[in-house]
């Protein structure tokens, strides 16, 4: 009987259709703000799947926290395709340079300098970015979401579309929506609910009060966390973290919820000591990439397919008005919320102050460029 390799020589054609929409390097269409790395497979034993890849694709903005600009947003479109679409690759890996943030969501200077007033050009933004979400979630490899750093608005509903969320434990997870002008509609309201229930998710959408990985993992939006702080060359949890106990002297829970006061500082202060390393980040999303690869790949494929629908259905059911409500929420509350993002500083504070926007609103004042001139937060009275 003939061996498999055998039927592979013999049974395989000589030339493949390249099932991709364009023949371009990912890197080439964002300045390299956008990577695509295939990394070689491994299995239990360490040992390389010859000519089978992980596809890592690797938000590569730093300073501004990994958001995404209206490029990167083009190049990882076409990142999840090309994994999709390329019979080596085994899963994805989505992830982002550093430690500090794997995504804090669109590019607050773009839509502030650009968008801004502008609801014609950000619904072609729109498009783009529900072809993003859209794009995870059509991939027809398993997308592993290796979150490096805070996962914030946008970075948040991108990580959700994934299928699994492997989280070193000083990331923090929230959205931004209402505090910068927004609503957490990119795939947030949707997924939230599924995720973690109708009541979390009012309070993640709504208030845009950050959670720590830890509590992430509890509330079921994270499949794993793992301790990234070392001091004095020992890993630590999360010190500005409760995790050394599950309920309070009442008996509500409390494991993964910050410390606060001089507990708080104090874990700060540790932080600060300490230096962050990944290795166990990356030692679970390699267990995770192997086990992946030790299965049949049309049965994965089939099992993501379904297992995405709750999701998928919710965002598909949305996706369409949430893209055109957000383009025309940029003539007012978006045009000012992210100016005053950008235009702030950690002095002046990045918010408005929504009291008096409110008192002039309840006065019937109309949405005038004055009235958002002076609510930038620069502009002291
Ligand atoms: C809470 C923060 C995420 C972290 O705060 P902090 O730790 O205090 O850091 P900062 O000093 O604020 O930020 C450090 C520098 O990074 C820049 N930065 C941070 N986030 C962004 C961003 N999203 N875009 C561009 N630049 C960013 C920040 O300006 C600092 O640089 P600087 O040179 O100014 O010192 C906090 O950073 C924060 O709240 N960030 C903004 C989060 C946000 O509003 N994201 C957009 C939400 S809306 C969105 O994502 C959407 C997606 C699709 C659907 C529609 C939609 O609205």
């Amino acid at each position: 009987m003939a061996t498999t390799d055998e039927i592979i020589a013999r049974t395989a054609p000589g030339h493949l259709i390249d099932h991709n929409l364009i023949d371009r390097d990912v890197e080439s269409l964002c300045d390299g703000m956008v990577r695509y790395e295939k990394r070689p497979a491994k299995r239990h034993d360490g040992s390389v799947a010859e000519g089978i890849y992980n596809a890592w694709i690797i938000f590569n903005n730093p300073k501004q926290y990994n958001s995404y600009t209206t490029e990167m947003v083009k190049a990882t479109i076409l990142a999840f395709r090309r994994a999709s679409a390329d019979r080596e690759v085994n899963a994805v890996v989505f992830t982002g340079v550093g430690d500090k943030a794997f995504c804090t969501g669109g590019n607050t200077k773009e839509y502030a300098e650009y968008y801004a007033g502008n609801p014609q050009e950000y619904r072609q933004y729109m498009r783009l970015f529900n072809d993003m979400v859209s794009a995870i979630l059509g991939c027809d490899r398993p997308v592993v979401c290796r979150v490096n750093g805070m996962r914030i608005g946008g970075g948040q509903e991108i990580g959700m579309a994934c299928d699994f969320s492997i989280a070193q434990d000083l990331a923090n997870f929230g959205q931004a929506g209402p505090k910068h002008g927004s609503a957490a509609i990119g795939g947030a309201t949707d997924f939230l609910p599924l995720m973690i229930g109708c009541e979390q998710a009012m309070v993640s959408g709504t208030l845009c009060e950050p959670f720590s990985a830890h509590k992430a993992a509890r509330l079921g939006i994270i499949a794993d966390v793992v301790p990234a702080l070392k001091v004095g060359g020992k890993l630590v949890a999360n010190p500005t973290v409760v995790t050394d106990r599950f309920l309070d002297e009442y008996g509500r829970i409390v494991h993964g919820e910050f410390k606060t006061g001089a507990d708080f500082k104090a874990g700060q202060a540790q932080i600060k000591e300490g230096e962050v390393d990944l290795t166990l980040l990356d030692q679970k999303v390699d267990e995770l990439c192997a086990k992946l690869l030790e299965t049949f790949p049309e049965c994965m494929t089939k099992s993501l397919e379904e297992l995405r629908k709750p999701k998928l259905q919710a965002w598909n059911l949305n996706k369409e008005n949430s893209r055109a409500w957000l383009a025309l929420n940029m003539m007012n509350e978006a045009r000012t919320g992210f100016r005053a993002f950008n235009e702030g500083t950690k002095e002046t504070g990045r918010e408005i102050d929504f009291v008096k926007l409110r008192q002039g609103l309840a006065k019937g004042t109309p949405w005038t460029e004055e009235l958002i001139e002076s609510l930038m937060p620069a502009v002291k009275k």
